[in-house]
């Protein structure tokens, strides 16, 4: 019989509370903060679970076979996040994708955490069974009374943690309070996450490049350069392999784990990229970097940029080390910007 993964039978729970630990002067706050995000992941995990086989029973759309609504798996996703972030008590303002303006939370309910959050990405997937997944950061608001919306605005170098789940084959929860990445495997059957992929590193350089080929034509010249060096290495070295499911946590998690570079460059139609600084470039930033990758616009670090509005969007390049620093040269020797 295959041997299973060592988990050391460390589950998410006790690895928060080891980590609090090692900070006497910690409230718990965090832990409880995070512990309400883990509970909304169990919750989007199981409802995306239901979701596929749904569609063998007519649930599809907007309504079910009975004619009763059926809400769709964003929406109960974002919905399912708010409630369990509001109900923690550790947290006051909050952005989401779905979401036009900030959320305040109740006076009642503050705590000192603001969190950014996109509860269900890669959504164009979700018909096609294809892998999904939420990311989210963390911060701490100001140490003054009253709070302002604009205080959420804060470079992702200040962020206290960040991470993502990841609905694949199995729900993954890969996540950094700032010392490194940890990842944890969700096993449903005792609803518990398990310390799997301890001290989580990238490889300072890959062999998988991944964006979105089709829109090539609208590319800077710097990116298409950059894309042809790595299909057509001058040095008789073999070609990068492409990889792109469309689902950035999936297309990032394969970046974290095996190497390489994730691109999703400005485009003619968007001259600012696709991608959400607040909820989808910064807390990938986090990630990989704490793994000890790197994360560019193109001119400079993800972490570095100030944000200015809650959906502001940014051109991102992030993964291994080396393949990102190949990418911003590119850049550099035109001196032209991203
Ligand atoms: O289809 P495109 O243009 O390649 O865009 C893919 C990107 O869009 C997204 O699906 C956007 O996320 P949402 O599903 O949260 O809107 C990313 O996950 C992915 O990286
Ligand atoms: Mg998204
Ligand atoms: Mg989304």
């Amino acid at each position: 019989m295959a041997e299973g993964i060592d988990t050391d039978c460390m589950t998410l729970t006790r690895f928060l509370l080891a980590e609090q630990r090692k900070h006497p002067s910690a409230t718990g706050d965090l832990t409880q903060l995070i512990n309400a995000i883990l509970t909304a992941i169990k919750a989007i995990s199981s409802a995306v679970r239901r979701a596929g086989i749904a569609q063998l029973y007519g649930i599809t759309g907007n309504s079910n076979v009975q004619g009763e609504e059926v809400k769709k798996l964003d929406v109960l996703s974002n919905e399912l996040f708010i409630n369990m972030l509001k109900s923690s008590f550790t947290t006051c303002l909050l952005v989401s994708e779905e979401n036009e303006t900030v959320i305040e939370v109740e006076l009642e309910k503050q705590g000192k955490y603001m969190v950014s959050f996109d509860p269900l990405d890669g959504s164009s997937n979700i018909d096609c069974l294809g892998s999904i997944g939420t990311i989210f950061a963390i911060y701490r608001r100001p140490n003054d009374d009253s709070i302002k919306q604009e205080d959420i605005l804060v470079p992702g170098r200040q962020a206290v943690a960040a991470g993502y789940a990841l609905y694949g084959s199995a729900t993954m929860l890969v996540l950094s309070v700032g010392h490194g990445v940890n990842g944890f495997l969700l096993d449903p059957s005792i609803g518990e996450f398990l310390l799997t992929d301890r001290k989580m590193k990238i490889k300072p350089r890959g062999k998988i490049y991944s964006i979105n080929e089709g829109y090539s034509s609208m590319w800077p010249q710097q990116v298409k350069d950059y894309i042809d060096s790595l299909k057509f290495p001058k040095s008789g070295k073999p070609p990068y392999g492409a990889r792109y499911i469309g689902s950035m946590v999936a297309d990032v998690h394969r970046t974290l784990k095996y190497g390489g570079i994730f691109a999703y460059p400005a485009t003619k139609d968007s001259p600012k990229g696709k991608l959400r600084l607040l909820y989808e470039c910064i807390p990938m930033a986090f990630i990989i970097e704490q793994a000890g990758g790197l994360a560019t616009n193109g001119d400079i670090n993800i972490l570095d940029i100030k944000p200015e509005l809650i959906h502001q969007r940014s051109p991102i390049f992030l993964g291994s080390k080396e393949d990102v620093e190949d990418l911003m040269s590119f850049f550099k020797s035109s001196g032209d910007k991203a």
